[in-house]
């Protein structure tokens, strides 16, 4: 394993001897639904080759058996019953025995990794990807596209889910920011879809932002390289005038305000999808996007559809919203939930006012500017504000918000890509599943509005194994929200004041209070 890699692939080694008890207790538990065994077993190539064994030991058993009883008299018969019947018992005790074997080691690669999973029938998890052809026919070309990325091999959540939803389940999915939730949806849709069909939208993407729309529509493009897939991002243009009807589309990704426009223009035939995704789900079942998904759920009308949730966080009210609309899914944590990488160095800084973050952001880059960095603000009007206090600081900074131009986002996005930009001020419209390679420091220049805000945040950086930092900028105003922030800090191994994990809890999760202009001019000055 590589070294830096440790996040992605983290685990905790399993210690038996210690762990004898539980472990006891949960193969108990398994054996007793004999069908999750065998569905267990029948995943893998492995096992699959013993049970076929298995049923032809049992025929040429059969065969004898029947020789036997045409030329011998009853007591022979009787004789052989008893043979049968004892034979069959050894038979099924030695499939137990072996199906007993594979639980235990889905167990043990799941402990290995931190995947926690609820629901009953769970496939095994990958041990690595050469099991996408040996257990599921995966085609070569897509072995190859993996191996020319350099993934050497599955993440935790891609072991799981990739299985879990090549067998035709769904699934709620909750992983760290940056630990590769794209992969482990894509790759089953594109095993599992035909490819270059003119019947019609078969998957959909359904993502928060435009921006990661067109992230998640690129890694599909270039996941599927060497065949024939019609892979569509849901531009205005074509919510707008694009005719489904006669465009070949195989996988559609989209924003949920695209789709649901595009739908009303009766133009979009759902009703073939076979697999619909919700990425970063949580924010998708916020009011704001609600009624859109509701619809898009009710336009998917194929009564096999595989849905699946994927999101770094995963609130309890969305799970069940989720339950009731999926049938027998497979949750699928990994590590801890709601919880932020912990290659994320942390830190809280008090900054006392709002002049104060102006000073202390100066300073910081003053003293040593590692790029990329990115500064996260708490409204559009902000970003400009701070836009403009840095644009003359010698140093390479851009902006990106939602009134901004369409070309004036992918601009700012591609920029900060290609290293042009060192600093990014955003707002939380960039805040989730953007996947920047590298970036060296978050800033919350504001202070987050929820846990789940901060987590996805500061996950823009330490993505795919390497570390990253977060600073976190705070004024008396954020002192009674501080401790939500402290507690994600703590949980993922950072050191936090004791005073503040004792402040009081608050029942209001939401923070996003008025706050003074950016500017160090004195406030008479700034109102003229
Ligand atoms: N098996 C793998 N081995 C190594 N790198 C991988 C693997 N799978 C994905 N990656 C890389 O990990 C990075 C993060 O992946 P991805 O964007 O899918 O994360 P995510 O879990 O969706 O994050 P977020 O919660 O922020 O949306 C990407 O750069 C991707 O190329």
């Amino acid at each position: 394993m590589e070294k830096g890699s440790s996040f992605l692939f983290s685990g905790t080694h399993f210690n038996r001897k210690k762990f004898a008890g539980d472990f006891s207790i949960f193969i108990e538990k398994k054996v007793r639904d004999e069908s999750l065994e065998n569905m267990s077993l029948a995943e893998t190539g492995e096992v699959e080759t013993e049970e076929v064994m298995l049923y032809g030991k049992k025929r040429k058993r059969k065969a004898k058996v029947s020789e036997t009883v045409k030329g011998f008299n009853v007591f022979k018969t009787s004789e052989t019953a008893t043979e049968l019947e004892d034979n069959a018992e050894n038979d099924h005790s030695q499939e137990r025995k072996k199906m007993n074997r594979q639980i235990e080691r889905d167990a043990l690669l799941r402990k290995k990794h931190g995947i926690h999973i609820s629901g009953h029938n769970v496939p095994s998890p990958l041990k690595d990807f050469s099991e996408l052809s040996s257990r599921y026919g995966c085609k070569s070309y897509l072995l190859r596209n993996l191996a020319e990325f350099g993934y050497k091999e599955p993440t935790p959540i891609q072991r799981q889910a990739i299985s879990v939803l090549l067998s035709g389940r769904e699934c709620f999915a909750c992983a760290p920011t940056g630990s590769g939730k794209t992969l482990a949806f894509l790759c089953p849709i594109l095993m599992k879809l035909k490819h270059g069909s003119k019947d019609g939208i078969r998957a959909v993407i359904i993502c928060p932002t435009r921006e990661l729309a067109a992230q998640t529509t690129r890694e599909c493009k270039k996941l599927a390289k060497g065949k024939k897939f019609y892979i569509k991002l849901m531009t205005k243009e074509l919510a707008r005038s694009g005719n489904f009807e006669k465009m070949p589309c195989d996988i559609l990704v989209s924003t949920p305000l695209r789709i649901r426009f595009s739908m009303r223009k009766k133009k979009l035939d759902l009703s073939r999808v076979e697999y619909l995704v919700l990425d970063e789900s949580d924010k998708l079942f916020e009011l704001g996007f609600m009624r859109q998904i509701d619809s898009v759920v009710k336009a998917c009308s194929n009564p096999s559809i595989i849905r699946s949730l994927f999101s770094a966080t995963l609130p309890d009210s969305v799970e069940e919203l989720a339950r009731t609309i999926m049938h027998d899914a497979v949750r699928i944590i990994v590590g801890r939930k709601n919880s932020a990488s912990e290659l994320i160095k942390q830190k809280l800084v008090f900054a006392g006012s709002e002049e104060g973050k102006l000073l202390a952001l100066r300073q910081s880059f003053a003293e040593s500017l590692n790029p990329p960095v990115l500064v996260f603000v708490q409204s559009k009007e902000r970003a400009q504000e701070l836009y403009r206090e840095l644009a003359f600081d010698n140093i390479r900074v851009d902006v990106i918000h939602a009134d901004l131009s369409q070309t004036q986002r992918e601009n700012a996005v591609d920029n900060f890509r290609a290293g042009k930009t060192w600093v990014l001020i955003a707002t939380d419209v960039i805040a989730r599943g953007m996947d920047f390679k590298g970036i060296n420091c978050v800033i919350n220049y504001d202070f987050p509005e929820s846990a789940a805000a901060y987590i996805h945040r500061i996950g823009r950086s330490g993505r795919a194994g390497r570390s990253g930092e977060a600073i976190t900028l705070y004024t008396e105003d954020d002192v009674p929200f501080l401790r939500n922030i402290a507690n994600v800090m703590k949980a993922s191994g950072c050191v936090v004041p004791s005073w503040i994990l004792e402040l009081p809890k608050l029942k209001r999760k939401k923070h996003r209070p008025q706050r003074d202009s950016i500017s160090i001019k004195p406030k008479d000055e700034q109102e003229e």
